[in-house]
């Protein structure tokens, strides 16, 4: 590249990224990053680079990740049909196989590549692993989903304390050796509170939670907790968006203060959302 051909970087720019840096400097930002949000290749370039560059710039990300739409292929491609119940994946022996399978031997082992590829330390971590995610039935009905116990959030900053980047798969395990397949909105809430981490981003496939007005579907900006009931009441929250809003609310009735549900879909999403003040998506408040 010759030296015409180079980009300037804008100073005034990085310069007006001084106060979200001063706020971010050494804090845990939790992000979800949902198996709907990992449209393309391209994007998950961006959200890596995002993530990347947060660490670089002296924040602690933290990723949870999910992986729902590949477990269903997968699971279909075993000739295997999923059912849902509020959002959680009704989880048989086979089907929990399959859910490790993909979150932690395929997803997790990608996105640990991925940022590796940038000279940043990333470890792959199950729930199962060193007792980070103790859990239990949630209900028999819905076989093998866990519900979340403790979080060994001592591992987790270790790791922090050492300048890696941990992404978690959300498989959990009992004392037993039983494992869980866990809906990741769920344990990112949970992790979140644990970490105390400041923010919470969910980075999902729709603008953020959606209510029709008029003809049009908006996005709601601003949802305060108590509203939340209400809404899966009427049916304007339905399906995955159950789990979500449910895991949100938690966070922030436990100290995490700004839990964000964005764009996935959009080119890096999470870097606007982080520099900036105007946010696009839904902020959840108590
Ligand atoms: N009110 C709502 N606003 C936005 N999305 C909703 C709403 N109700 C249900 N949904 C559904 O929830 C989905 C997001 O949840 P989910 O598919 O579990 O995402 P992810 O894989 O990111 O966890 C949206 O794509 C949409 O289909
Ligand atoms: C119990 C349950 O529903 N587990 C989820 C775990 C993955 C997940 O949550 O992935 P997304 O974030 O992409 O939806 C599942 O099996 O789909």
């Amino acid at each position: 590249m010759s030296r015409t051909d180079q980009k300037k970087v804008n100073p005034e720019m990085l310069v007006e990224m001084i106060p979200f840096l001063r706020r971010y400097h050494k804090k845990v930002i939790l992000i979800k990053y949902g198996g709907n949000a990992m449209v393309n290749d391209e994007l998950k370039k961006q959200v890596i680079e995002d993530i990347v560059l947060m660490k670089y710039m002296g924040m602690y990300p933290v990723i949870i990740h999910g992986g729902g739409p590949e477990i269903t292929s997968m699971l279909e491609l075993i000739g295997k049909k999923s059912t849902f119940v509020e959002g959680l994946r009704v989880t048989d022996k086979e089907t929990m196989i399959v859910s490790e399978m993909v979150l932690s031997g395929k997803i997790a082992k990608d996105l640990v590549a991925r940022i590796s590829s940038y000279g940043i330390k990333s470890i792959g971590l199950s729930g199962q692993d060193g007792g980070l995610i103790v859990a239990g039935q949630k209900n028999p009905e819905l076989g093998y989903v866990g519900e979340i116990k403790t979080i060994n959030s001592e591992l987790i900053n270790k790791l922090l304390s050492e300048d890696f980047i941990p992404v978690i798969s959300s498989i959990g395990c009992d004392e037993d050796g039983n494992r869980y397949n866990i809906n990741a909105d769920e344990a990112a809430g949970k992790i979140a509170i644990e970490l105390k981490a400041p923010v919470q981003i969910m980075l999902t496939n729709i603008e953020g939670v959606m209510k029709s007005q008029g003809d049009e579907m908006k996005v709601i900006p601003r949802m305060n907790v108590n509203e939340i009931d209400d809404y899966i009441e009427e049916g304007i929250i339905t399906g995955g968006m159950i789990p979500k809003v449910k895991g949100c609310a938690e966070s922030v009735k436990n100290g995490v203060e700004r839990v964000y549900i964005i764009d996935g879909r959009k080119s890096h999403s999470l870097l606007s959302e982080i520099f900036s003040d105007l946010h696009e998506g839904t902020i959840i408040y108590q």
